[in-house]
C-alpha cells in the first residue's frame, strides 16, 4: 500500500494515519471539521491536501450512524481501490450500504479492538492498536484486493487480524464491549449523587470498573442505537443474575440458618463464575492469560521515580509485563504494581531492595 485517505481524523482515524505515516505510507486526512483534520496533520499523521490521484485504500473512521453515506459517496466518487470502515457495529452499515444501492465488492467491514474513553485526534497514539485484535467481515463478494489491501493495513497497525461473520460479530461486541461499557456507566452513575465522604473513600476497584463511564456519550448513543437486540440481550441475561444476586443478599440477613447457607452458595457460585470468565480474558498481545507474580514498590509522586525505577529493572534483566499503578488518596505517593513472570519476581525484588526502593509485600 503506498496512498491511504483516511475520512474522519478522530481517535481511530487519526491513529490509524500515524500508523500508516510512520512506516511510509503517503496518508491524505479528511474530516467534516477542518481544524480536526488540521490538528492530525500537526501531530504528523498526513497532509490535509487532497489526494492527486484514488489512494490505495479508504479509511471510513466516521461515527457509525455517518459511516454508510460517508463510504457510499467516497464509492460514488471513486476515491480508492478499497474501502474500509471501523466502526464498532458490522451488520448495520453494511445493510445500510447496500440499500444505498452501492458495488460492495470494492468494501470491506472492519473492527479494531483497541481504544480508549477520549476522542479526537489529540488522544490519538501510532501504537493503539499493538498486538490489538481487528476484525475483518469479508463476504462471498468482497475482491480478494480489497480484502488484502485490509489485512495490509492491520499489519501496518502491528494488530492481529480475525476474521467473522457480521452479525457474529455484533453479537460478540455486545458481550465483550457493549454490554461492559453500560454497565461501567451504571455503576458510576451511583456515584453521582452519592455523599462525598463515601466518594472520597474510592480505590482500584471502582477505577478499574468505571474508566470508559467516562467516554463520549454521543459515540456510544450511535453505537448502542446500532447493536440494540444483542446489547439487550445480553443485559438481560445480567439481570437475572442481579436479581438472583439481590435475593441471596437479602437471604444472608435472614435468621434461619438454611436460608443463610442457601444465600451464601448463591454469592459464591456468582464470585467463583466471576473468576472463572475473567481467567477466559486474553493476556497481553491476544495470548492466553499467563500468571504473572506482582511486585509492588512504593514511590514518590514527583518527576524521574517512574523512569528510574523502570531503569533498574531493567538494569536487573527483568523484563516488565505489565504496570499498573495506585494512586493514594491525599498523598503525594503511589504504589507501582510491577507484573513480571513468577522466576523473575525474586531476581527483581532483590534488586529493587538493593538499590533503596520501599517494597510492599
Ligand atoms: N473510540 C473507540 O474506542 C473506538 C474503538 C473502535 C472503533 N471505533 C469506531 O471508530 C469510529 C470513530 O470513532 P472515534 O473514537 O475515532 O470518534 P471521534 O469522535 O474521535 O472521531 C470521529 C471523527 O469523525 C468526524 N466526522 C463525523 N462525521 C463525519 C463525516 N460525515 N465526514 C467526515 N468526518 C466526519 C468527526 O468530526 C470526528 O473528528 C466510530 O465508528 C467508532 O464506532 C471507536
Ligand atoms: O478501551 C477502551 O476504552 C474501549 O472502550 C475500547 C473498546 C472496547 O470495548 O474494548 C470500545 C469500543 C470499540 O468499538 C472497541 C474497543
Amino acid at each position: 500500500m503506498r496512498t491511504a485517505l483516511v475520512i474522519g481524523t478522530g481517535l481511530m482515524g487519526t491513529s490509524a494515519a500515524l500508523a500508516l505515516n510512520g512506516r511510509g505510507v503517503d496518508v491524505y486526512l479528511q474530516d467534516h471539521d477542518e481544524t480536526v483534520a488540521r490538528t492530525a496533520e500537526a501531530l504528523g499523521a498526513g497532509t490535509c491536501a487532497a489526494p492527486p490521484e484514488p489512494v490505495d485504500l479508504v479509511v471510513v473512521a466516521v461515527p457509525p450512524a455517518h459511516v454508510a453515506t460517508t463510504l457510499a459517496e467516497a464509492i460514488g466518487g471513486g476515491r480508492g481501490r478499497g474501502y474500509l470502515d471501523v466502526a464498532s457495529v458490522k451488520g448495520g452499515p453494511r445493510r445500510d450500504l447496500d440499500a444505498l444501492g452501492c458495488d460492495l465488492s470494492g468494501y470491506i467491514g472492519t473492527h479494531p479492538m483497541a481504544g480508549r474513553e477520549r476522542s479526537g485526534p489529540l488522544a490519538a497514539t501510532a501504537d493503539l492498536f499493538e498486538g490489538r485484535p481487528w476484525v475483518l467481515t469479508p463476504t462471498a463478494a468482497t475482491a480478494t484486493d480489497v480484502l488484502n489491501l485490509a489485512l495490509e493495513l492491520v499489519a501496518l497497525c502491528r494488530a492481529v487480524p480475525v476474521v467473522m461473520d457480521a452479525d457474529a460479530h455484533d453479537r460478540a461486541v455486545a458481550l465483550v464491549s457493549h454490554t461492559p461499557q453500560l454497565v461501567s456507566s451504571m455503576v458510576a452513575a451511583r456515584l453521582e449523587h452519592a455523599e462525598d465522604s463515601a466518594v472520597r473513600l474510592c480505590g482500584q476497584g471502582i477505577l478499574d470498573v468505571t474508566r470508559v463511564a467516562g467516554s463520549d456519550p454521543g459515540m456510544w448513543m450511535d453505537i448502542l442505537a446500532a447493536n440494540p437486540g444483542p446489547v439487550a440481550d445480553v443485559l438481560a441475561d445480567l439481570s437475572s443474575d442481579l436479581a438472583e444476586t439481590v435475593t441471596a443478599l437479602r437471604a444472608l440477613q435472614s435468621a434461619d440458618d438454611d436460608k443463610r447457607r442457601g444465600g451464601a452458595a448463591g454469592i459464591e457460585d456468582i464470585l467463583r463464575r466471576g473468576n472463572a470468565g475473567r481467567a477466559k480474558v486474553p493476556g497481553k498481545h491476544g495470548a492466553a492469560p499467563k500468571p504473572y507474580e506482582i511486585v509492588s514498590v512504593l514511590i514518590g509522586d514527583q518527576p524521574g521515580e517512574l523512569a528510574r525505577l523502570f531503569a533498574d529493572a531493567g538494569a536487573a534483566g527483568v523484563n516488565i509485563e505489565d504496570v499498573r499503578i495506585e494512586h493514594s488518596a491525599g498523598q503525594q505517593a503511589g504504589l507501582v504494581n510491577l507484573l513480571v513472570e513468577p522466576r523473575s519476581a525474586p531476581v527483581l525484588t532483590a534488586a529493587l531492595r538493593e538499590r533503596g526502593w520501599a517494597l510492599r509485600q
